[in-house]
């Protein structure tokens, strides 16, 4: 029996096109419409246990959870099983959308004191694996549309970069509030898992395109060569090595980062492959295990938190979680939530965050944010002189 023409429980039906969950990753999209059963929320480390009662129990629908995990892994995480999957290349809707008004929180100088702050304690702390190394540091931009803006036209556009992963996931909301999604396009993937084969490709380490190629070019050397962001990159390596090494057999990851473009950013990365002891582990225990790397909170876990919830003026929300889906056998894809921006009714906030590391300079972590604003800018038609 397909998954649509199964007996639907009616405590649980909600079908409407505000509960479209879209991924396009290159070479794997999902594509899934309503909400047959939500699976219980709860914070990050008990995902994988709560993923497994969820699909031990029998009941229909299809045998697949898809959703978003926030930021902070002490938040609730939003996951539910899809009514049904759909073909993923449906109509590309379009939208033309006016500003009408922009602010930034907090204001760039502000988000450059923070990090001034930041560096003081990272220099200030003792040279052990227990104090402080690293902290992702974000800063938002909130804009205003003349009317409510459609959250799968703002994907098509982001998908024009066919070197990242675009998603509208539908997001929790207060009663009566207007419906609200995680839209992104993001180059980085947490963790995927097939049979006992496990992939991680994290990010970490930047600088901003440019169109000229020969500084282009003068760029990507001078990132390869940084001392600053290869300690920024090797704090998110170690730590997913660290967390998947006492599950896996085989576990591999290159010596030294490669580049990774995107339209907007270069970023180096390294691709980690595994294969599982134990296939009973499941991507959502992998998730709910990496989740958050140093690639968007920091080294060591705790203490960035502690550090990003003093000096950011915001809650993220589920900025830089995690979005992906799993299915009853374990399998399952996650990425990290960043590039992206929550819509709901006629406004947008975006985000961008940055690793903070004893030799970082507020400035150009500013410029840095500023190039990571760039792809959903682009993909609202802002051009980068507009603030
Ligand atoms: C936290 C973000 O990016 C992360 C991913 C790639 C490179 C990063 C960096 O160089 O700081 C960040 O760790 C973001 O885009 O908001």
């Amino acid at each position: 029996m397909t998954a649509a023409a199964r007996p639907l429980a009616p405590a649980t039906m909600v079908d409407d096109s505000d509960n479209r969950f879209r991924l396009h990753a290159p070479g794997r999209s999902l594509a899934t419409d309503g909400v047959q059963a939500r699976l219980p929320a709860g914070p990050t480390a008990t995902l994988g246990a709560r993923v497994a009662a969820f699909f031990a129990a029998p009941r229909p629908g299809p045998d697949l959870l898809v959703g978003a995990l926030p930021f902070d892994p002490h938040h609730d995480d939003a996951i539910y099983q899809p009514l049904r999957s759909v073909p993923a290349t449906g109509p590309q809707s379009t939208q033309s959308v006016r500003l009408i008004a922009a602010s930034e929180q907090p204001a760039a100088a502000d988000y450059a004191a923070a990090v001034a702050r930041c560096v003081e304690g990272l220099r200030a702390a003792p040279d052990s694996d227990e104090a402080l190394r690293k902290v992702v540091l974000a800063r938002g931009l909130r804009m205003e549309a003349d009317v409510a803006i459609d959250p799968h036209a703002l994907a098509v556009r982001l998908g024009h970069d066919a070197s990242v992963t675009t998603y509208v996931v539908p997001l929790p909301v207060a009663p009566g509030d207007a419906p609200a999604w995680l839209v992104g396009a993001t180059p980085e993937l947490l963790v995927s898992r097939r049979g006992r084969d496990i992939v991680s490709h994290p990010l970490a380490g930047s600088a901003r395109r440019d169109g000229d190629s020969v500084r282009d070019r003068a760029r990507t050397d001078a990132l390869l060569a940084s001392a600053k962001d290869l300690r920024e990159h090797r704090f998110v390596v170690e730590a997913i090595l660290d967390g998947l090494a006492p599950l896996c057999s085989r576990l591999q990851a290159p010596a030294r980062p490669a580049l990774l473009a995107t339209e907007t950013m270069w970023h180096l990365a390294t691709r980690i492959t595994g294969t599982l002891k134990d296939p009973d582990v499941s991507s959502a225990m992998l998730a709910g295990l990496l989740h958050p790397t140093p690639a968007v909170c920091g080294t060591p876990r705790m203490a960035a938190l502690q550090a990003i919830r003093e000096l950011e003026p915001f809650d993220r929300g589920f900025y830089a979680g995690a979005v992906g889906w799993t299915d009853a056998s374990g399998d399952g894809d996650w990425y990290v939530s960043i590039r992206c921006a929550r819509v709901q009714d006629n406004a947008m906030h975006l985000f961008a965050g940055a690793g903070i590391v004893a030799d970082s300079v507020p400035a150009l972590e500013v410029d840095e944010t500023a190039g990571k604003f760039m792809a959903l800018r682009n993909a609202l038609g802002i051009d980068g002189a507009r603030a």
